[in-house]
């Protein structure tokens, strides 16, 4: 897929939910939960063992899904991630090699980003999308602002920290385009194969930014 189909479909989306998988038998349930939900999309994180392969099965049984790899710090865990089929990276930072590695295999990267520097080395790179992480912890709807305003071509994914009750907020501003989030797709709801309560939140979701 294009980058620009990509980003399309995730401003769509407006939400990209963070998971981590301990188990890659949780991969076909999980993208079942989230397709039945309304949200055909995962950001399956490099924080597991179980990611690369968790990838691929989502990938194989729903190929409708949007399945990127996420917390990607380094080229190994590009390169797997490629390799399972990933339709786009995020890592928490931003490492030039990894960029570069995704922009090399046009593979779209969304790097994380706090600062104008880390901001201004994704715009070197010719992104114009970045992740904003940690969120919340970092000041929030204002520091984006704040953030933005001197780089009027990016646009801006926060995560850390957001659930139902303040994503309106950051959705309210014109250049976050959606927010990560783990909270309808919480470790312990998957851990404890609680595959309802996740199509359940999914879809609150989806209704409340509907
Ligand atoms: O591992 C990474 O690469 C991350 O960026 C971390 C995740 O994005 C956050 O853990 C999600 O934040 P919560 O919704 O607050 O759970």
């Amino acid at each position: 897929m294009s980058e620009t189909n990509l980003l399309a479909q995730v401003a769509e989306k407006k939400i990209v939910p963070v998971v981590k998988l301990d188990r890659t038998s949780d991969a076909k349930p999980l993208g079942e939960a989230l397709c039945a939900g309304g949200l055909p999309v995962a950001e399956v994180t490099f924080r597991t063992d179980a990611a690369e392969e968790s990838i691929r099965i989502m990938k194989n049984e729903f190929p409708e899904m949007m399945v990127g790899a996420g917390t990607v710090v380094n080229v190994e865990q590009a390169k797997r991630a490629l390799d399972a089929g990933a339709s786009f990276l995020v890592s928490p930072g931003i490492s030039r090699t990894v960029v570069e590695f995704a922009l090399d295999n046009k593979l779209p990267v969304f790097p994380g980003t706090c600062t104008p520097s880390e901001v201004m080395i994704a715009m070197e790179y010719g992104l114009s999308l970045v992740k904003f992480f940690p969120a919340e912890q970092y000041g929030g709807l204002n520091t984006i602002k704040a953030l933005a305003a001197p780089f009027p071509a990016m646009k801006f994914m926060p995560t850390g920290g957001i659930n139902a009750s303040n994503i309106l907020n950051y959705l309210a501003f014109d250049r976050i385009i959606a927010c990560g989030g783990s909270w309808m797709v919480k470790d312990s709801l998957i851990n404890a194969g609680n595959f309802a309560e996740i199509t359940r939140l999914t879809a609150e979701a989806i209704a409340l930014v509907s």
